[in-house]
């Protein structure tokens, strides 16, 4: 169990390159189970998410070299069709092997996935949609035995909400299916758009993707190919946060402005100076920042709930009052008592959270309680009087890359113990 320490109190200053995102390295990933030939992937953050979903393509019989931030690819080999528990428990993400497995060998063996506890997080859209597609599935002894011996086939499918997972597991099984296959209140978030290119340019004949309906035309195989993960948006989010706690400013390289129209705003409103030019991002904090309009997390093109508690941390030392509603899990406040234990003054009532900005937060022992939530406790350990321990850093590193690196090259006194 790794540990971060932050000692607070150092301006940041210089440039950074924001990672390749996680949440969509991860779908292309199950994705290339469909291909035949070699896949090239690059810009895939180094994460342990993302070795987690190596080790399970290596399961299935797949070959999968790393060099760098590249993958290689090829799942000519695949002989298995199940994923034991412990393999499935450590991603959220592993579900949407689910479409890609049941539509390469028409069977899959799967237990429930794993992922950050920020909510009851069911499945039952991932389920009903491919049972709708003809899967048979049943759920035995916490398995999901899966059987499409034909092959599935095209339909038209309504999610009661837009889910990315679900978007994604629809999306990769449809594209072998037979026919049409339309999903209406589809998920819209950039990630969804990675994943239809990178299938399209596999030969998958996807349209809409970005939009609330998504047709996918079935095609007789898909080959292996070339792609390039989008930057992320959220780890953008978050070094922007870090900026803007500490009175600084600093320049994300490489990224993509129109995934973050929802983020953008809500720093300029608590006094940030953004400046946008070729793909490059500086961010210039003032020395306090002002309270924020309500935050109201929502599906993409909202304010996204991975950025919530980041956004929540900055909060914290804000001149004002700042509301968050999270609207999309029942249980992503978790890292409010630890920032309680910084000093920090904010109550949480279900979904709302009401945060007294304060002067000065102080440095304390803390746990990651997840993904996000360890993300804010950096975040707060930064402008934090004194040094804050964060315990739980396998949370952080399932989705920031050498987070301790990259905040030290901008000047941060941070470091893994
Ligand atoms: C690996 C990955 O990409 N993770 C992201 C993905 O998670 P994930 O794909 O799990 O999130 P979803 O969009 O599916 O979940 C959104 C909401 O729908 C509910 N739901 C979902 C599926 C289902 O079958 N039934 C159901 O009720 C969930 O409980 C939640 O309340 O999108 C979330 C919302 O943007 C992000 O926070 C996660 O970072
Ligand atoms: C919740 C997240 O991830 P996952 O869905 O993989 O648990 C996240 O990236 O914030």
């Amino acid at each position: 169990m790794s540990k971060l320490l932050v000692t607070g109190g150092k301006k940041l200053d210089g440039e950074v390159e924001v990672q390749g995102a996680k949440n969509s390295a991860l779908p292309i990933i199950a994705a290339s189970i469909l291909t035949k030939g070699e896949n090239v992937i690059y810009n895939c953050p180094s994460l342990s998410d993302v070795d987690a979903s190596v080790n399970i393509l290596r399961y299935l019989g797949c070959a999968v070299t790393r060099y760098g931030k590249t993958l290689l690819i090829s799942c000519d080999g695949i002989n298995r069709f199940d994923v034991p528990d412990e393999l499935m428990r450590k991603t959220r993400s592993s579900i949407v092997l689910l479409g890609a497995v049941l539509a390469r060998t028409g069977r899959a063996r799967l237990s429930f996935p794993g992922g950050c506890e920020i909510g009851s997080r069911p499945i039952d859209l991932h389920l009903n949609s491919l049972r709708e597609m003809g899967a048979d599935i049943r759920e035995k002894h916490g398995y999901l035995e899966c059987f499409a011996p034909k092959g599935l086939y095209g339909t038209k499918i309504t999610l009661s909400f837009p889910s990315v997972g679900a978007t994604e597991d629809i999306m990769i099984a449809a594209c072998l299916a037979k026919g049409t296959t339309t999903i209406i209140n589809a998920a819209r978030e950039p990630e969804i758009c990675d994943l239809a290119d990178y299938l399209n340019s596999c030969g998958a004949d996807i349209s809409g993707a970005g939009e609330g309906i998504v047709v996918i035309e079935g095609v007789g195989s898909l080959s292996g190919s070339v792609h390039t993960v989008i930057p992320d948006r959220i780890v953008a989010a978050t070094l922007m946060s870090c900026a803007a706690v500490t009175g600084s400013k600093i320049v994300l390289n490489g990224i993509i402005s129109s995934h973050l129209a929802a983020i953008i705003p809500t720093f300029k409103s608590a006094g940030c100076r953004i400046r946008i030019s070729d793909g490059n991002l500086e961010i210039t904090a003032p020395e306090r920042l002002k309270s924020m309009k309500t935050i109201r997390t929502m599906p993409f093109p909202g304010f996204p709930t991975d950025a919530q508690a980041p956004m929540l941390a900055a909060s914290c030392v804000a001149d004002g009052t700042t509301v968050f509603v999270e609207n999309i899990f029942e249980n992503r406040y978790r890292h409010v008592p630890e920032l309680v234990r910084m000093g920090a003054n904010v109550k949480t009532e279900g979904k709302v959270a009401v945060v007294e900005g304060v002067n000065m937060l102080y440095g304390a022992s803390v746990e990651a309680p997840d993904l996000r939530g360890g993300a804010a406790l950096v975040i707060a350990g930064l402008c934090a009087d004194g040094k804050t321990e964060i315990g739980g850093a396998e949370y952080i590193e399932r989705g920031y890359e050498c987070i301790e690196l990259v905040l030290s090259t901008l000047g941060a006194d941070i470091k893994k113990i």
